[in-house]
């Protein structure tokens, strides 16, 4: 893990039910949530002061400020300051996770360039509800508002073909627009299927927040029916609050096949072919 720590994987929710809302306003959640093999990359060197540098496809979208999440992260780690370099490769606002992922890789980067320990998971709840999962790292089962993390029993090896059409879909409006709050949780997750049998399962799950997404950007509907049309696709749903969707599948050939399948029909889209990690 050192070696990458300043790796940012895409979180994908396969399965997100929301169970309720809690005072405050933030719902409560069951989500299996697993990550994939792309993502944005954060290198930190010592330095005099703290800087941030964005480079990379998609950092034109995103601002140096000290409101970016990789420098509200660093300011909750205790050390001397670190000059910070974001390759930004995964869609904003996307439903990926990118700002938290980044958060969490720049507490990871941190770590390992000094030392300096990581905050409590208290600590990164207060950056998003993403980051302590991101943190973690590892798939596992989300509950609470995100603060949650279980283990999962061991998944069969799956492929994702993620994609996304560019439309930005905020989170807070996508919870707003969501018309039911009381749904039902997760099943048991079942130990020991193929990839076929756990996509099987997994389409008696849901993503709570799809519905609603697609009636911000209605371009969810079609995204999710250009992946459902590629070869070798179990499943086809939407991640997070959206707009990305993923097509689940048993190959690295047949993921890559419908990644490139689908970018020669709508060149202007993101998609990336990735194993889930
Ligand atoms: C939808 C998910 O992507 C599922 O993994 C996450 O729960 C969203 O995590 P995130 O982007 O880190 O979210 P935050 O930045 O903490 O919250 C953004 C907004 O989403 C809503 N929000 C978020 C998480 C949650 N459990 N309940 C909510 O109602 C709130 O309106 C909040 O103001
Ligand atoms: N480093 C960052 N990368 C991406 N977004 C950032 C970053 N820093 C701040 N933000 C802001 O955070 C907001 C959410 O971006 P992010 O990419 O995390 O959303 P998301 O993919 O929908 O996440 P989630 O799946 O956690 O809901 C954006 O509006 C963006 O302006």
């Amino acid at each position: 893990m050192a070696a990458d720590a300043g790796f940012a994987p895409a979180k994908v929710n396969l399965a997100l039910h929301v169970t309720g809302r809690r005072d405050d306003g933030y719902h409560l959640l069951d989500s299996l949530v697993v990550f994939a093999g792309v993502g944005d990359r954060i290198d930190a060197r010592p330095a005099g002061e703290w800087s941030l540098e964005i480079i990379g496809p998609f950092g034109g979208d995103l601002a140096a400020a000290p409101d970016n999440l990789v420098l509200r992260a660093a300011r909750l780690t205790d050390g001397p300051p670190a000059a910070l370099t974001l390759d930004k490769r995964l869609p904003v606002a996307s439903g990926i996770g990118g700002g938290s992922a980044d958060a969490a890789a720049t507490l990871r980067a941190l770590h390992h360039m000094d030392g300096r320990p990581l905050p409590t998971p208290e600590a990164v709840l207060s950056l998003g509800a993403d980051v302590p999962v991101c943190l973690h790292g590892q798939p596992c089962r989300m509950s609470g508002i995100g603060e949650t993390l279980s283990p999962l029993p061991a998944l069969p090896p799956l492929w994702l073909c993620l994609l996304n059409s560019g439309e930005a879909v905020p989170t807070p409006a996508v919870f707003r627009a969501l018309e039911r709050r009381d749904n039902r949780p997760l099943g048991t997750i079942p130990e020991g299927r193929d990839a076929a049998e756990f996509a099987a399962w997994l389409g008696t799950q849901r993503n709570d927040l799809q519905a609603p997404a697609t009636q911000i950007a209605p371009v969810i509907s079609e995204a999710l029916d250009a992946l459902t049309a590629t070869e070798g696709c179990f499943l086809a749903r939407m991640s997070g609050s959206g707009a990305t969707c993923f097509g689940l599948y048993a190959s690295d050939a047949a993921a890559e096949a419908a990644a490139n399948k689908i970018s020669a029909a709508h060149p202007d889209w993101w998609t990336a072919a990735a194993p889930v990690l």
